[in-house]
C-alpha cells in the first residue's frame, strides 16, 4: 500500500491507485478548506450561535445535542453549497465532472464516547463501505473540520484491504436501512439498537493507521478499505466531513477495488441518493 501526499491532482491514474488500495492525503485543496469553513458556519448556525464547537457536548443534555445534530446533518447534507463545493473539488483535481457521480455529503459528529456513541453519532465498528451496499469503485473522501488527535479520528486498517474478514454483510439490507432504519438515528441515545454489518472475528490492529490532520486535510481512499471510528474518549467533540465519488464508466463496467468478503444483497440500493457532479441531477441508475 502506498501513501501519496498532495498528488491527487498530479496523478492521472489516481483512480486505479485507489482501487489498488493506495491512499491519498491532500492538505492543500481549496475546496476542502471551503467545505470545512462551510461546515463550521453550519455547526454554529445549528447550535444557535455557539462557536466553541468542540465543547458543545459539555454545554447541553444529550437529548438536546441529538436534536441539534439532527438539524445540522439535514441542513448540511441537503445544502446546495456543499454540492457546489464537491463540484469545485472535482474541478480542482482536474477531472471531468461529467464522468462522475457523488453521494450526498455528510457531516459526522463524534462527541465523548460516554456522552453519546449511538444513533446520530454512531461510532462505526471496523467495516468496509461495501458491507453497507457501496459499489467496488467508490472513492471515499474524509476530512476533519478542526484539528484532531489520533484518539478522535477515523482509522484505516490497510492490512485487510485484500484479506477477508468474516462479517454479517450478507444479512444486512441497504433497502431496509434506507426505508426503516436510517430515520431512527435520533431514537438511539444509549446503545445502537439498529443492526449494522459488523466483523465476526477479532481485528488485528497491527496495520491500523490513525491520521490526525488539521482543518480540510483530506484523505482519499477506496471505500473497500477496512475502516472505522476510533472511540472518542477525549473531551473534545470531533466533526468531520466526507463524501463519495464514483466514476460512471467504471461503475458501468464494474471496475474498482477487489471484493474479498462483502456480501450485501442489495448493492446499489443507494443510487437514488447520488447526483451527477456536473449538474446535480439525480442519478437514475445504470442503463444496461
Ligand atoms: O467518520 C468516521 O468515524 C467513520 C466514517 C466512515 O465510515 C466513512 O466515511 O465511510
Ligand atoms: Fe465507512
Amino acid at each position: 500500500m502506498n501513501l501519496y501526499i498532495n498528488q491527487l491532482q498530479k496523478k492521472a491514474d489516481f483512480k486505479e491507485a485507489i482501487y489498488a488500495g493506495d491512499i491519498f492525503l491532500n492538505t492543500e485543496l481549496r475546496a476542502a478548506k471551503e467545505l470545512c469553513a462551510f461546515a463550521q458556519e453550519s455547526i454554529t448556525a445549528a447550535f444557535n450561535g455557539e462557536t466553541n464547537h468542540q465543547a458543545l457536548h459539555t454545554l447541553m443534555p444529550v437529548e438536546e445535542f441529538v436534536v441539534l445534530v439532527t438539524r445540522l446533518k439535514g441542513q448540511f447534507t441537503n445544502s446546495q453549497r456543499a454540492k457546489e463545493l464537491i463540484l469545485s473539488f472535482i474541478d480542482e483535481i482536474g477531472v471531468d465532472p461529467r464522468e462522475y457521480i457523488f453521494d450526498v455529503p455528510r457531516i459526522r459528529v463524534v462527541p465523548n464516547y460516554e456522552y453519546l456513541h449511538a444513533g446520530v453519532s454512531y461510532a462505526y465498528k471496523p467495516h468496509r463501505d461495501t458491507w453497507y451496499g457501496s459499489v467496488d469503485c467508490q472513492i471515499n473522501t474524509w476530512m476533519p473540520v478542526h484539528t484532531i488527535s489520533p484518539d478522535q479520528t477515523m482509522m484505516i486498517n490497510g492490512g485487510y484491504f485484500d484479506v477477508p474478514v468474516k462479517n454479517t454483510s450478507s444479512e444486512w439490507s441497504l433497502n431496509d436501512w434506507i426505508s426503516n432504519q436510517r430515520h431512527k438515528a435520533k431514537e438511539n441515545l444509549k446503545e445502537e439498537a439498529r443492526v449494522h454489518p459488523v466483523p465476526l472475528e477479532a481485528i488485528n490492529t497491527a496495520s491500523e493507521v490513525r491520521v490526525a490532520g488539521n482543518t480540510g486535510d483530506m484523505l482519499i481512499f477506496s471505500g473497500s478499505h477496512l475502516h472505522g471510528t476510533v472511540p472518542n474518549h477525549t473531551q473534545q467533540t470531533r466533526f468531520s466531513v466526507d463524501f463519495r465519488l464514483m466514476h460512471l464508466d467504471d461503475l458501468k463496467h464494474q471496475r474498482g477495488a477487489i471484493n474479498v468478503d462483502s456480501a450485501c444483497p442489495d448493492v446499489g440500493a443507494g443510487f437514488k441518493d447520488y447526483f451527477h457532479a456536473h449538474d446535480f441531477s439525480n442519478f437514475q441508475g445504470i442503463q444496461q
